[in-house]
């Protein structure tokens, strides 16, 4: 029997999976860690820890399933997009990784823009400069911390220093790099133009791969730290969006994925890059050659629930640990008692500023319409409505910009609850479906090995083996009027505020 494994640097934590080659999970291992938050609306990790996590998830999954590890045939690496691992010349990390939902860089942002012309940029990034990117992010540490700056001999994302600890290659691949401000979309190579014009250096850069074909092999030190074997092949992987869209069969048209992890993102797949002319939504290559995708993104959709798990669900947690349940569960029966509209309470997600739709990284959360009424179990509902409300505004983006949307998917930890499944297809009207495997970013690498390791013909034909629909949650009409209701309210209440956030 082949093996191939996924390994997802997520933001809560790190997730190994070993497939079996049709796809069938073998053995799984999480470990978490934290996000530093020095200051409001910053956000940082450290490699180190993404590292040790990595180690122990390969361990226990291959002491878990008792393979034989010559039968592992390779490896793929997901991961959380757009942050900035900076390295010295010996490869030495420089300073805490700077992540994707950190918002420090605005002011960079405006001069990136500046600099290189808004039409210019989306000519070859296909995308505005955002906080969430990692070009805003180098920037800041260039203005704000030039003893670093000047050390800087590597720039890597989060899963692209997994790889360089595991195969010493300095290599990314063409969806994750999508998310660096850094590369021409539509060549799917490095824009020289932008390196050069923000007074970077284009060496520091990893070589840019399509996301199936091999960048290394697990070297020597590596395999010591992980039990795997000397040798085996790494792919490029995938940025954890285009990643989890390969793990969820999103590689044809009118197929969408809706995604609650920490973030929370629509993604559909395009076969030309399309982008909207407001920048919204992002418009990144795909993990199939010549293929892109549209994604809107939300900044705090599952951060939102284990913001609200960690401060007040003191009893949940408890409850978890007595019964060996996720508190998470816990939480979902609890707005079950909720009635649907939660008499008017309204949540913005806006924990970490929002990209899609406002791109404001001074937004903010806001309960809105509470009242002596509302328990715990409306809070709780409120808290699950308000992210599938900023997801529709990604959909209808998406839908906008003319992409066909006929099917959606559900995934990542939040696609876990059958409550938020209902609840997204109560407020998109709309199906929604699950497939036989929840692995979704570890799924797709894996796939994505097995296709660069000779397994399969191509990305398409691995999702059409592996890939089948389980289950379909219809939409419930009695709850569109109240949903609208709320959903009106909700987009007119952040340009209501907007303007206070900045005070
Ligand atoms: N049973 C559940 N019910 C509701 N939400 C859940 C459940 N399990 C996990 N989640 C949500 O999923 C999030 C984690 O999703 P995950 O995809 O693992 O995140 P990441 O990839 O960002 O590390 C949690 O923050 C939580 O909000
Ligand atoms: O910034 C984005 C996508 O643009 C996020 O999706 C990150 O990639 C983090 O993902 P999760 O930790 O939520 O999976």
């Amino acid at each position: 029997m082949s093996y191939l494994i996924g390994i997802d640097i997520g933001t809560s934590g790190t997730k190994t999976v070993l497939f079996d080659e049709r796809g069938n999970t073998v053995a799984s291992s999480t470990v978490e860690y934290d996000m530093a938050q020095p200051e409001i609306g910053w956000a940082e990790q450290d490699p180190e820890d993404w590292w040790k996590a990595t180690c122990q998830s390969l361990r226990e999954v291959i002491g878990k399933s008792g393979i034989n590890v010559d039968e592992i045939k390779g490896i793929g690496l997901s991961g959380q997009m757009h942050g900035a691992v900076l390295l010295d010349k010996d490869g030495n990390v420089l300073r805490s990784a700077i992540i994707w939902c950190d918002q420090r860089s605005s002011a960079e942002c405006e001069e990136i823009t500046d600099i290189i012309g808004y039409g210019r940029l989306i000519e070859l990034a296909a995308n505005p400069a955002l906080t969430g990117f990692t070009a805003p992010k180098v920037m800041w540490v260039k203005k704000h911390q030039p003893e670093i700056f000047e050390k800087i001999a590597h720039i890597l994302l989060p899963k692209d220093y997994i790889r360089y600890r595991l195969t010493g290659e300095f290599a990314t691949e063409v969806s994750d790099a999508s998310g660096t401000l850094f590369l021409n979309v539509k060549e799917r190579k490095w824009s020289r133009e932008i390196v050069e014009k923000l007074g970077l250096n284009i060496e520091w850069l990893p070589e840019v791969y399509e996301s199936h074909v091999v960048s290394g092999k697990v070297c020597k030190k590596a395999a010591e730290s992980t039990g795997l074997k000397e040798g085996t092949p790494v792919v490029g992987g995938g940025g954890d969006q285009a990643a989890g869209a390969v793990g969820n069969g999103i590689v044809k048209k009118g197929l969408v994925s809706s995604t609650i992890g920490t973030s929370g993102v629509v993604f559909a797949y395009t076969d030309k890059v399309t982008i909207d002319p407001k920048g919204r939504v992002h418009t990144f290559c795909h993990a199939i050659p010549d293929t892109w995708h549209v994604m809107g993104v939300t900044q705090g959709a599952g951060l939102s629930l284990k913001w609200w798990r960690d401060n007040f669900g003191f009893e949940e947690k408890t409850l978890g640990s007595l019964t060996g349940t996720d508190p998470y569960v816990y939480m979902d029966k609890e707005a079950e008692q909720a009635q649907p509209g939660c008499g008017g309470l309204i949540y913005l997600p806006y924990l970490m500023g929002e990209r899609t739709p406002h791109l404001d990284p001074y937004a903010k959360g806001v309960f809105f319409g509470l009242t002596a009424k509302h328990r715990r179990q409306e809070v709780i509902r409120s808290v699950l409505e308000g992210v599938v409300f900023s997801l529709r505004d990604c959909l209808e983006i998406i839908k906008g910009m003319g992409i066909p949307v006929e099917e959606i998917r559900a995934s990542g930890g939040g696609g876990r609850s059958r409550i938020w499944r209902q609840i997204q297809a109560d407020v998109f009207k709309t199906d929604i479906v699950t497939i036989n495997s929840a692995e979704g970013p570890a799924l797709g690498v894996a796939l994505l090995a097995g296709v660069g390791t000779g397994l399969y013909s191509s990305v398409v034909e691995a999702c059409d083996a592996v890939i089948k629909r389980v289950s379909v949650q219809h939409p419930n009409q009695s709850l569109f009027d109240v949903y609208e209701k709320n959903y009106r309210l909700y987009t007119a209440l952040y340009p209501a505020v907007k303007d206070l956030y900045r005070l």
